[in-house]
């Protein structure tokens, strides 16, 4: 017991003596290694109800189950350090050069980044690709040394700036990260075919605040007659209200790209959409250099025609100063991390009203209730209300 003590006390000394930017490494590692831990825990699904029972997951007694399942950041961060002493990473750092990279693809173990020394494949160090699902995405800011067959050793991962991520479809507890660094989520949409879906808008819309990066709207085929054109640009002009920046374009015209590659100009961008919106065709108006193909051309390939973009991958465009993230089409964007009683909070339409009667108001059927009322008289848009019902009825109940 007493050398256990003074171990802790030793990894609380050695960590205060380092470096400030060894200490944030530190500190990335442990938040990494308890996210990793929190996902394999609700992967276990009937974990917890065994361990009420007094049995771990494969049936060994719980009480050592127990044991293992430190919480607090402190003894992370001493597992952060166990874990670079194990790599000598913590003494080691100094002696070699670092550069820095950004990740454009993923692969199993690594992919492809950009650096210093131009496009090249790169590995991960390998408590890094223990945590490749969750800890290392497309758009990643990276430190890396040079190996001798001229590949890259990724080392070290910066602190992200922002992070778009959605459930897994199929295990909608685990984060599947989109991309991370950006600073737009830019949603393509289409006036028609498909046709326009202000619900699906909504989703992605709240998936990017959470994301920390602006929710940008491109509304792609302009060009075609369509019946209910009205309906959408009303839509379009609520969304402006909400204080989105709304691009009006067509990929097959020309009409609004060189409007959307100004504002794009210096900032990194991520693509995302419904498949057949015209995303592939767009980023080709926005610059042939990023030769993607588009439906048409897999078609004329003799492909299927369907779903060919599987994986995000960041292109930078020298020329015209554009880091763009194309990713695949999404069929459909789920939330995740937010709560039936957080939903409100990211509509801003009921931000400027009074207090509801009661606090933890859900603005369904409540009685005093300001949503309902401005519902009634028409001061909040009921399509957009709808939505909000909608995306509630998906969401998980609060915890408390
Ligand atoms: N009229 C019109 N059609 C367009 C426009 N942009 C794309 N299309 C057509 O829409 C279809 C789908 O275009 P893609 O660029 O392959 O769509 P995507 O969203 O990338 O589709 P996935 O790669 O499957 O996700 C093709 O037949 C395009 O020719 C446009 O601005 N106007
Ligand atoms: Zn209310």
């Amino acid at each position: 017991m007493a050398k256990k003590k003074k171990q802790k006390q030793n990894h609380a000394e050695r960590f205060e003596n380092l470096s400030e930017e060894q200490k944030m490494e530190i500190l990335s590692s442990a938040a990494r290694l308890r996210k990793a831990h929190k996902m394999k825990k609700s992967d276990r699904g009937d974990w917890k109800r065994n361990l009420e029972r007094g049995r771990d997951h494969s049936g060994k007694k719980a009480s050592r189950m127990a044991k293992q399942k430190p919480d607090a950041l402190e003894d992370w961060t001493r597992k952060a350090m166990e874990l670079a002493d194990s790599m000598n990473t913590l003494e080691k750092e100094s002696e070699r050069e670092l550069f820095e990279g950004v990740v454009k693809s993923i692969s199993r173990g690594g992919g492809i980044l950009r650096g210093a020394h131009g496009e090249i494949t790169f590995f991960l160090k390998s408590e890094l690709a223990m945590l490749q699902k969750t800890g290392v995405s497309v758009g990643e800011e990276v430190y890396y040394s040079m190996k001798d067959d001229g590949s890259a050793l990724v080392e070290r991962i910066a602190k992200r700036k922002s992070i778009f991520s959605r459930p897994d479809p199929l295990r909608p507890k685990i984060e599947r990260v989109i991309a991370v660094n950006i600073d737009y989520v830019c949603m393509v949409s289409s006036l028609d075919s498909p046709v326009f879906n202000p619900f699906f808008i909504d989703r992605v819309l709240i998936g990017a605040r959470q994301s920390g990066a602006e929710f940008v709207l491109c509304l792609n085929k302009m060009d075609l007659e369509v019946e209910d054109k009205e309906q959408v640009l009303k839509e379009l002009d609520y969304y402006r209200q909400l204080g989105v920046s709304i691009f009006e374009v067509s990929a097959h015209d020309e009409q609004g790209i060189d409007d959307l590659k100004l504002f794009l100009k210096g900032k990194k961008s991520v693509f995302v959409g419904t498949s057949g919106v015209g995303k592939s065709s767009l980023l080709n108006a926005i610059s042939p250099d990023l030769d993607i193909k588009t439906q048409e051309t897999r078609e004329k390939a003799g492909g299927r025609g369907r779903h060919t973009t599987v994986m995000s991958t960041f292109h930078y465009l020298e020329d015209d100063d554009l880091y763009i993230i194309d990713t695949p089409g999404f069929r459909e964007f789920n939330l995740m991390e937010i709560s039936k009683d957080e939903l409100k909070f990211y509509f801003p339409e009921f931000d400027g009203l009074e207090s509801c009667k009661f606090s933890n108001c859900q603005h369904i059927h409540e009685v005093g209730c300001v949503v309902l009322d401005a519902l009634d008289n028409g001061d909040i848009y009921e399509r957009r209300y709808d939505s909000y019902l909608r995306i509630l009825d998906t969401l998980p109940k609060s915890e408390t």
